[in-house]
């Protein structure tokens, strides 16, 4: 049986994509999306599925910047997941749910509802958990203690929780994407998937500054008219000022003007690492 790992634990938001596209498989779940990462690149499991860009807070550096600096591996698959946020306590504390001492989630989750913390419980210490079902779990555990949680609603009922707050997310567009990784290149497809194919690199610009470096490589895309549907800037980690880009191509990758995109930016002194071409998928809220 194909074996899945997952940013976990069981009803955590990449646990609902994660069993969307794979409803049948071994899901397997890791406590971070290193290990995820770990355990493809190891091939301890056939593909993983972590968080990479929320539509509200953005990129989820530690996915991007793992898969740039310490792993070699290939998006197989994207999923567009909705993404709501809700407040929970344990069934102990729903009388005074308010007047609680801490609340506990994913930095993500904490961020998408920073308005409704910062006017609703402004005095309620915030405290980063691995994941928002980690969170529910950890409420659920320590009844004793007065904790909430921010999660989602199969999290509230796999882990007995009570939900005292719904939607409680800032901005009604909550929308997170998911990657499938592999070991290799393998297109994945899934049933009513978009038809449109992307592909991801991570391009690392040569060091000597000229002027107009950056113009010269985007018009690598403009003029093969080769449409980006994203571009955004991570730390080399090797000195300040020092980037690589991500660059999301809407083509596959075997594509003739993909192939002289490749060649040019390799002429102009970059080095291109490809993460793959792959399709969207897109799942309904839980
Ligand atoms: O904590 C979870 O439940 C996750 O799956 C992680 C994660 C994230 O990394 O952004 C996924 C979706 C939501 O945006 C909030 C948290």
């Amino acid at each position: 049986m194909t074996k899945i790992a997952y940013l976990g634990p069981e009803a955590s938001f990449t646990h609902l994509a994660a069993k969307s596209l794979f409803p049948s498989e071994s899901l397997v779940p890791m406590r971070t999306i290193p290990e995820c990462i770990e355990a493809v690149s190891q091939v301890k499991v056939d593909v993983a599925v972590v968080p990479v860009e929320n539509a509200l807070e953005g990129t989820v550096p530690l996915t991007i910047d793992y898969l740039f600096h310490e792993a070699d591996v290939y998006i197989q698959a994207e999923v567009l997941a909705p993404i709501a946020q809700h407040l929970m306590v344990h069934p102990d504390h729903v009388a005074h749910w308010d007047q609680v001492e801490t609340i506990y989630s994913h930095p993500h989750a904490l961020a998408q509802c920073h308005k409704y913390l910062s006017y609703r419980l402004p005095h309620v210490p915030m405290e980063q958990y691995s994941s928002t079902a980690a969170a529910a779990k950890l409420c659920a555990e320590n009844p004793d203690m007065s904790i909430a949680a921010i999660a989602n609603e199969t999290a509230a009922h796999e882990y007995g929780l009570v939900i005292v707050e719904r939607d409680i997310h800032d901005f009604h567009f909550n929308h997170t994407r998911f990657l499938v990784l592999g070991s290799e290149k393998n297109q994945l497809t899934f049933k009513g998937h978009q038809p449109q194919i992307k592909t991801t690199w991570m391009l690392k610009l040569p060091q000597d500054d000229r002027p107009g470096l950056l113009h010269q490589v985007l018009s690598v895309f403009a003029w093969r008219r080769l449409n980006l549907s994203k571009i955004e800037s991570r730390p080399l980690k090797t000195g300040l000022g020092h980037y690589f880009f991500i660059v999301d191509i809407l083509e596959q990758e075997d594509h003739v003007m993909m192939r002289g995109a490749e060649e040019e930016l390799t002429f102009l002194g970059c080095t291109v690492k490809s993460l793959g071409s792959y399709t969207t998928y897109e799942t309904e809220s839980d």
